[in-house]
């Protein structure tokens, strides 16, 4: 297991990037705009921590932010904590065992959400590609927010 990420909203994103990168010294490393769900993450790494080389493997803070304005009172703002596993099916599986629910199952191999017992969200990513389809991954159904 690796940590990757630490995610939180924001709601400007010029005064966020102008304080995480000229003020705060973060270094962008990568950018995800998507269309379809209305909103952009840009991935933030501390310059010590980039890695030289194509991939970034440096612990990074990931901003989302919402194209359409969303209220992030009651600490919608924080998003969630992201981990790296090495098989994303039999680390739910183990969660599962000991009573934890998968909130949004790994349905696509790749990545799924679980919660603290204080509501605090974790995102899980399949180390390397997803995993093939499999059962009863691809059948289950989101429970709740995550
Ligand atoms: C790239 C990977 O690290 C992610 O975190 S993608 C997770 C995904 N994010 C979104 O859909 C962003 C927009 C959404 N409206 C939001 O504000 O989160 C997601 O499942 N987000 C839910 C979450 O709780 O993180
Ligand atoms: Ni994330």
């Amino acid at each position: 297991m690796r940590y990757l990420h630490t995610m939180v909203r924001i709601k400007d994103l010029d005064a966020s990037l102008d304080f995480y990168t000229r003020i705060f010294g973060l270094t962008e490393v990568r950018r995800i705009e998507n269309e379809k769900g209305r909103f952009t993450l840009i991935f933030l790494a501390a310059p010590e921590d980039v890695e030289s080389g194509t991939s970034v493997k440096a612990p990074l803070l990931e901003l989302t932010y919402n194209w359409d304005t969303e209220d992030y009172q009651g600490g919608r703002n924080f998003g969630h904590l992201a981990y790296e596993v090495d098989n994303i099916y039999e680390f739910c599986q183990q969660l599962m065992d000991q009573g934890i629910t998968i909130n949004r199952p790994p349905r696509d191999g790749n990545m799924a959400f679980v919660k603290s017992p204080d509501g605090i969200s974790f995102e899980l990513l399949q180390k390397g590609p997803a995993l093939a389809p499999a059962e009863p991954w691809v059948s289950m159904q989101n429970t709740g927010s995550w």
